[in-house]
């Protein structure tokens, strides 16, 4: 794949590649997960018109939704519209996305004679062409307004719906493969690994300029079953992604890992070389400083239910969360993604505050 970086519009908004790098900033940037999606109704008005997945295929409608924030608000950053389960689906998994009931696998693995069923790993760049075709046109029609962030789930995270098949309160029949079939949960995580680390490499080539993982499902592991089943599979992401971009001769770009509820591993995230970690509303921002280190770009940690307060509200509470993780190596979030039901004019309100109470 041809490199197409040079061919890009020049970045205007540069601030939030420069927080990630530990650079000083006129304002903090800030975006929010899940900027596009059913919260907004002209997202509604597409999402009415296609099946989800055919949305993802689509790279004019995957273009068309990811600008859509960044039309209503100023915002710092978009987020490629995707999902973290292409990765399953190119491993050979039919995934449907059913309305009120989120994704659903038919045939989730059973056990690790299902190993057998999936793709080769080295596969699955080709079958995402359409995600690297999305992310090209999006670059191009962001004409420099804000860097354009792709992203993926993390191996334990798109394990745990492989062998679930639906979102789970206590992820039980994955957890079972860890207890029960440690060297098939290897074999797996590593599958996941290989395909992830080549989508990501796909695109940084594609034009993506910042990646994030994310780590969705981290809680239900604790400290030990991280560090042996999601930690070595995090370090190798980000090691090799950045070894193989800088082979390729592409500028190296920051990365960010969201561990969503493992504040029990942020020392040693912290230690990986993630520029960004990011982090949920249940952990203090001192407190994360003080585990991750002076040295990483600290992202989020807004309550997302916090946006349910009014605009008044919502304005002291995002002063209380910048005046703790201060204007520096940070980046404005809210703690996890938005829900479909908040008012659009909540998140512009979060996003002023952000700016109004970080600027020099
Ligand atoms: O803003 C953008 O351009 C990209 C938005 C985005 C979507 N999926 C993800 C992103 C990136 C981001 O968060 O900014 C990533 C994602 N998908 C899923 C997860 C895991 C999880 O939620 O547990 C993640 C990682 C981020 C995170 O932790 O939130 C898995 C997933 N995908 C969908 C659902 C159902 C739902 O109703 O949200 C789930 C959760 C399943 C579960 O375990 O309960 C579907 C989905 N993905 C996106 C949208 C758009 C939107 O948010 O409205 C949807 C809804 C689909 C629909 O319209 O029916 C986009």
């Amino acid at each position: 794949m041809a490199e197409k970086k040079s061919e890009f519009p020049a970045l205007k908004n540069d601030r939030l590649l420069r927080a990630a790098r530990g650079e000083s900033v006129d304002k903090v940037p800030v975006w929010a997960m899940r900027q596009a999606g059913r919260y907004l109704p002209e997202f509604r008005e597409v999402r009415a018109q296609y099946d989800f997945f055919t949305m993802c295929r689509t790279p004019e409608v995957a273009c068309q939704v990811t600008l859509q924030p960044l039309d209503r608000f100023p915002l710092d950053a978009a987020i490629i519209f995707s999902d973290i389960l292409v990765v399953p689906q190119a491993l050979g998994m039919e995934v449907q996305m059913k309305p009120g009931e989120g994704p659903v696998f038919p045939s989730p693995l059973s056990g690790p004679e299902d190993l057998d069923r999936l793709c080769n790993p080295k596969d699955v760049c080709a079958k995402l062409q359409y995600v690297y075709d999305a992310i090209t046109l999006t670059r191009h029609k962001l004409d420099g307004r804000a860097p354009l962030i792709g992203f993926c789930g993390a191996p334990w995270t798109i394990m745990a719906y492989m062998i679930e098949g639906k979102g789970s309160k206590t992820m039980s029949n994955a957890k079972c493969w860890l207890y029960r079939h440690p060297e098939a949960s290897h074999r797996l995580l590593k599958t996941i690994t290989d395909a992830t680390i080549a989508y990501l490499v796909g695109q940084v080539k594609a034009g993506a300029q910042l990646l994030q993982v994310f780590e969705s499902h981290a809680e239900h592991l604790g400290p030990n079953l991280f560090q042996e089943f999601a930690l070595p599979y995090l370090k190798r992401i980000c090691d090799e992604v950045k070894d193989q971009v800088a082979a390729l001769g592409l500028q190296d770009i920051p990365m960010t890992v969201f561990p969503k509820g493992g504040h029990f591993a942020l020392r040693e995230l912290g230690r990986l070389r993630y520029e960004v970690v990011g982090i949920d509303w249940t952990v203090d921002p001192i407190l994360a400083r003080q585990l991750v280190g002076p040295n990483k770009t600290l992202q989020g940690n807004l309550d997302p239910c916090a946006l349910y307060a009014d605009p008044i509200q919502i304005d002291s509470s995002v002063k209380e969360m910048v005046e703790k993780f201060g204007c520096e190596r940070y980046i404005a979030n809210l703690g996890h993604g938005m829900y479909p039901d908040m008012d659009p004019r909540h998140l512009a309100a979060f996003v002023e505050a952000v700016h109004t109470h970080s600027t020099k």
